[in-house]
Order: C-alpha cells, then sequence, then structure tokens
C-alpha cells in the first residue's frame, strides 16, 4: 500500500537559528512497507528520526532522494495537485500537540470541512453531515462543532484531530506522540480510540511513541530506528526477547517490568550526532558486540521470514537480559 524505497533526508545543520556547513543525516536508506491494514510502531531515542520518518510517509517531507509510493504512484513524481490528491486521499496524519495542529480561531465544524472543501468533497450538505459523521466517529457529540478548539479538553482536541486525519478517508492513519502532550489519564482513551477506528475502518497504523510498552502492545510489527537508520522490523510478538539488534534489546531492557526486574543493559560509549555519523554500523560505538568489522561495513538487511535487522553480530533470539549483561563483563 506506501512503501518506501531507499529514502535519505538530508537536512542543513542549524546552530543558533543560523545554517552552517554541516549536514544532518535525519533519515538514511530507508526501506519501508506498510501493509494495508498494518499496525507499524516506530521506536528509538529522541532525534533518531521517527519524526522525519512519520513525515516522509505523510508526503510533508520530500526526500533528499528515494522514493515514496502511494497505492503504486510514486509520489514526488507527480504534479503538486495529483501528489496533493493523492496523499488527502490515503494518508491522515495525527499531530503531537492538538493545541498546535489545530487553528485556534476555527470552530471545530470548520476545521473539519477544510478538507473536504480543500479536496472538494461534496456537496456543502454532504460536508455537513460527513462532519457529524466524523464528530460521531470519535465519540464526540454533534455540539462540539460549534466550539473553538481552546473551549473543548485536550483529550477532546486530540478527537477533532483524529477525525481531521479522517476526513477524506484514508488507508492510513499516522500518528506522531499523538497522547504526549495529553494528561495521563487520557491518554489511554486516546489510544484505545485508534484501535477501535483502525478495526471499524480497516485502516492502517503508524504509530511513533516513546512509549515502548505501548508501541509494543498495539502494533503489528515494530520498526527500531537508530541515528537515522530502520535497524530492525520485527513481528510484535517475538519482542522484546525475539528481537535480534543489540540496540532494540537495550531499549526494551531500559522499561521498568517488561521482562524482569533486573538491571537494564547498559549502553556505555559515545552517543554519535547526525551530523558525523560513525562509519558502518551507526550503533556500534555503544555496542558491546561491535568488531572490526562494524566498524568497517553497514551490515546489510538479514532477514528471518518477516523479521529484517541490519546487525553483523545478531543477538540469539531468547536470549535473557542477564545473558546480555554477562556479555560485556
Ligand atoms: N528541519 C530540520 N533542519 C535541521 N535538522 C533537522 C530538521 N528536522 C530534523 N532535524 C534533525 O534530524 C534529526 C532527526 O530528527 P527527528 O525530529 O526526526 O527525530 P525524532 O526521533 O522524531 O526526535 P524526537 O523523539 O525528539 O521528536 C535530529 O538530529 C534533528 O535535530
Amino acid at each position: 500500500m506506501l512503501e518506501l524505497k531507499d529514502v535519505h533526508v538530508v537536512h542543513k545543520a542549524r546552530s543558533g537559528g543560523v545554517f552552517s556547513r554541516d549536514r544532518v543525516y535525519a533519515l538514511t536508506e530507508a526501506n519501508l512497507t506498510v501493509g494495508a491494514g498494518e499496525t507499524v510502531g516506530v521506536v528509538g531515542e529522541s532525534g533518531c528520526g521517527k519524526s522525519t520518518l512519520a513525515r516522509v510517509l505523510v508526503g510533508l517531507q520530500r526526500p533528499t532522494s528515494g522514493t515514496v509510493t502511494f497505492r503504486g504512484q510514486e509520489l514526488w513524481t507527480l504534479k503538486e495537485p495529483e501528489r496533493r490528491a493523492l496523499i488527502g486521499s490515503s494518508v491522515g496524519m495525527v499531530f503531537q500537540d492538538p493545541s498546535t495542529a489545530l487553528n485556534r480561531r476555527l470552530p471545530v465544524r470548520q476545521v473539519l470541512r477544510d478538507p473536504l472543501n480543500v479536496h472538494r468533497r461534496g456537496t456543502p450538505a454532504q460536508r455537513d453531515a460527513r462532519v457529524r459523521e466524523l464528530l460521531d466517529l470519535v465519540g464526540l457529540p454533534p455540539s462540539a462543532a460549534d466550539a473553538l478548539p481552546g473551549q473543548l479538553s485536550g483529550g477532546q482536541r486530540q478527537r477533532v484531530a483524529v477525525a481531521r486525519a479522517l476526513a477524506l478517508e484514508p488507508d492510513l492513519v499516522v500518528a506522531d506522540e499523538p497522547t504526549s502532550a495529553l494528561d495521563v489519564s487520557v491518554r489511554a482513551q486516546i489510544l484505545n480510540l485508534l484501535l477501535d477506528l483502525k478495526e471499524r475502518l480497516g485502516l492502517a497504523l503508524v504509530f511513533v511513541s516513546h512509549d515502548i510498552q505501548t508501541v509494543r502492545r498495539m502494533s503489528d510489527r515494530v520498526v527500531t530506528m537508530y541515528l537515522g537508520r530502520i535497524v530492525e522490523q520485527a513481528p510484535a510478538h517475538v519482542v522484546p526477547l525475539g528481537a535480534r539488534h543489540p540496540y532494540t534489546r537495550a531499549l526494551f531492557s531500559a522499561t521498568p517490568g517488561l521482562i524482569s526486574p533486573i538491571t537494564p543493559i547498559p549502553l556505555v560509549g559515545v552517543v554519535p550526532s547526525a551530523t558525523r555519523p560513525p562509519s558502518g554500523c551507526p550503533f556500534r560505538t555503544r555496542c558491546w558486540r561491535a568488531d572490526d568489522l562494524c566498524a568497517a561495513e553497514m551490515p546489510a538487511a538479514r532477514a528471518e521470514g518477516d523479521h529484517l535487522f541490519h546487525c553483523h553480530h545478531p543477538v540469539a533470539a531468547g536470549a535473557t537480559d542477564l545473558e546480555l549483561i554477562q556479555e560485556r563483563v
């Protein structure tokens, strides 16, 4: 349904608001396919490129190189009107903070009508009906149509943002940290809403989050990113113990209560910068299994069924955290 092939995103580095000569390698050689109805969770440390990947997936970020294909059509070869039409009808995005993502001056009715107007969907009466339908889908009363975003609670605002993402009946919704700006008490409600809508509408969902436990619970597939690269894609049911990349194992071991109450697998060594990624494997400066080969060559993708990982020295499937910690000494 949606495919990224060899996608790179390189930014000019900025320091204190001024561009420098340095380049930021925000996304490198990203290959990812999202199938119909699939939920893909994206995890990784801050700055590893998760939001950049999400923006590429919804056509907000043009790759520096590589291809993005929606429903068999290569997005960035299309002229702007066709590209917008393809994006509009294929994919919706839910951003982190609904307070900034929604125009404060527009009532909810207008927020939801906007995409319908821009894409000329239906008659004015049909657009009004669609607004009522969208509010109902996300569990808001019809009266919410008259409210300004500022008059709603954070959770209600995020429901409006979800409704807007669904306005044009996309096949895929990309949610970038959709709950991290919300009160803890409403987070579960928004996650459940997304899962419920996914089931009812047959949507595919790409879900980016720091909350890796939630990602694992919600997803069919877990994608791990490190320093701009996708380093592992594993079926969620094998994660974490069946993960083969040392970084995925370290990331999950740092989540309390997930595997066992032992100390996490410690990561020592230098955290590299996205402006100067190391040679070879990006994780090798912190990896306890790294050797000369890891410094010399970026590991190619290895596949075990639908499980992909980039590592010269993968962890044995099923190895416990304790065994991995003992490897270090
Ligand atoms: N427009 C930009 N110009 C320059 N550098 C950028 C730009 N956008 C992102 N970056 C850099 O690209 C890298 C990846 O950023 P990105 O926001 O995708 O990471 P992230 O994993 O989503 O981080 P977080 O979890 O903190 O949101 C970071 O080093 C970031 O500073």
